[in-house]
């Protein structure tokens, strides 16, 4: 077994506010088959510290930046669990990130190095658990435990860094720096030193042994500044220890042949049960079904995802003869955006502002096409649960979009190989055509409907990318 530390600040199903968190709680389960034990060490916010069964304490802090801390070890909803409880830092109303109005917690600094403090520890083996061979860190929050290792004492496991969006990066004033107990020498380009502050990434990527993204097609992007956005340079020099690998989905909770939130099971082979999905979804967005092809988005609502071209869009959606369910929240000026457009277009545009699990399933299971214009998108799910779900995905050509994807171009219709449509990303005209081409072939039943099975025979599972996971952790753990 190779013995695996993960450390992320939101897993499922205990607290979520975008794909990182489906990424942490499902890659336990998935790695387990292919010999690797994990163990994810959270904050103990309100919802975690509520969902803990049992809970012994392998650590205890006497000041964690401004408070006593422990870590217990415990089990919850089947994931094996490190939790990082610091009631003056966690034990709070309010975001993961944010407070009630919105605004990062002015303490979040402290919040994330704690997280990589205790990570630090745990991967010297100084917590009264056996150290893991290898602490992988997940995105910003957890990238100081880079650094903690690095500066600290030894002995030192292996890291693994993974970006899951290089938007968030985790910047603070070189003011911070002894706060957060870091040496001077750590305020050095080939230290935790970015821009001036202290970077979170930075530290993670310029520590780790290997850092990975979520798609081979961003793990290229990212080298670049576009989308690099500050720490290409860095990840250039680096390049030889890039990979990307692609996210998968939890197949047994995205299953359509047994989905409670469905009104009936459907299959590749057996597509006619989706029709029910389809009337329920439209019932339910108070949406007319003309002969158009009905559309879903399920997105966070934020400039990353393209949405705002969409809302410009909307109206070749409708001359086509579309109709549009999205689900989505986020940034007010979209939310109004899009309930701007539902009012002004009953029963042809229809919206859900907020977040429901079971509405997400019924929208995936219904639409006949789902959206995802992505200005950039490291990976990406959505897309791949349209798949699983008969919806044909019509996507960005950026990130993992690109690499899950197959465009129904004439050599693929030709082959027999497509799985939905792509477009150049950020370009209005470009989504513009698209909508036409959805349309076009959509009004095709038979060309459609091969489209719609190849997607969902498609392997969306972790099976392949737990594999590659797997082969790195043991590469870089060596011979035991
Ligand atoms: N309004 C809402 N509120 C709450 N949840 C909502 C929501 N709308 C959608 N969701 C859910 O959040 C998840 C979205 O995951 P994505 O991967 O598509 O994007 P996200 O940008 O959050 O993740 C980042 O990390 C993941 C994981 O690596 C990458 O796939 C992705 O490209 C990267 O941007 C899905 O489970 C979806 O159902």
């Amino acid at each position: 077994m190779t013995s695996v530390l993960a450390v992320a600040s939101e897993v499922i199903p205990l607290v979520k506010t975008g794909g990182l968190a489906d990424v942490a709680g499902a890659l336990p389960g998935a790695l387990a088959p292919h010999g690797v034990a994990v163990r994810t060490l959270l904050p103990g916010y309100p919802a975690v510290m509520a969902a803990l069964i049992d809970g012994a304490v392998v650590a205890r802090f006497d000041d964690l930046f401004g408070g006593p801390a422990r870590i217990l070890a415990a089990t919850a909803r089947g994931l094996d669990l490190l939790v990082l409880d610091a009631p003056h830092l966690y034990a709070r109303d309010g975001g993961l990130y944010a407070g009630p109005d919105g605004s990062d917690w002015a303490d979040n600094a402290f919040r994330f190095a704690a997280l990589g403090y205790a990570a630090a520890e745990i991967g010297r083996g100084a917590a009264s658990l056996p150290a893991p061979q290898i602490v992988h860190l997940h995105d910003w929050q957890a990238g100081l435990a880079g650094a903690y290792l690095a500066y600290g004492p030894g002995p030192r496991p292996k890291t693994v860094a993974t970006i899951h969006n290089m938007a968030f990066q985790g910047w603070f004033p070189e003011s911070m720096r002894e706060a957060l107990r870091l040496p001077p020498e750590a305020m050095a380009i080939e230290g935790v030193e970015y821009f001036g502050g202290v970077g979170f990434l930075k530290a993670a990527l310029q520590f780790a042994d290997h850092i990975t993204t979520v798609s081979p097609t961003y793990a290229c992007e990212i080298l670049q500044p576009d989308a690099g956005l500050g720490l290409d340079g860095l990840l250039r020099a680096r390049a030889a220890d890039v990979s990307g690998i692609l996210n998968g989905i939890d197949t047994n909770v995205w299953n359509p042949e047994a989905d409670s939130a469905l009104p009936a099971p459907f299959s590749a082979a057996n597509l006619e049960g989706r029709e029910a999905s389809r009337r329920a979804l439209a019932q339910s967005f108070g949406l007319d079904l003309g002969d158009g092809p009905l559309f879903g988005v399920v997105s966070r609502l934020s400039s990353q995802k393209g949405l705002d071209l969409l809302a410009e869009a909307a109206p070749t959606l409708l001359e086509s003869g579309g109709s549009l369910a999205l689900i989505g929240s986020g940034e007010a000026w979209l939310e109004d955006r899009f309930r701007a457009l539902a009012e002004a277009n009953p029963g042809r545009i229809g919206a859900f502002i907020g977040y429901d699990e079971r509405r997400a399933h019924l929208l995936q299971a219904g639409a006949d096409a789902v959206l995802v214009p992505s200005r950039f998108e490291p990976c990406g799910l959505t897309q791949l649960c349209a798949l699983r779900y008969g919806a044909v995905p019509v996507v960005a050509r950026v990130g993992g979009l690109a690499d899950t994807v197959i465009d129904a171009n004439p050599a693929a219709l030709a082959a027999g190989v497509a799985t939905g449509l792509q477009f150049p990303s950020g370009d209005q005209a470009a989504l513009e055509a698209a909508l036409r081409r959805v349309a076009a072939l959509h009004a095709e039943p038979e060309t459609w409907r091969r489209i719609q099975r190849n997607g969902m025979r498609s392997d969306v599972s972790w099976n392949a990318s737990a594999a590659v996971y797997a082969d790195l952790y043991r590469r870089l753990a060596g011979p035991v």
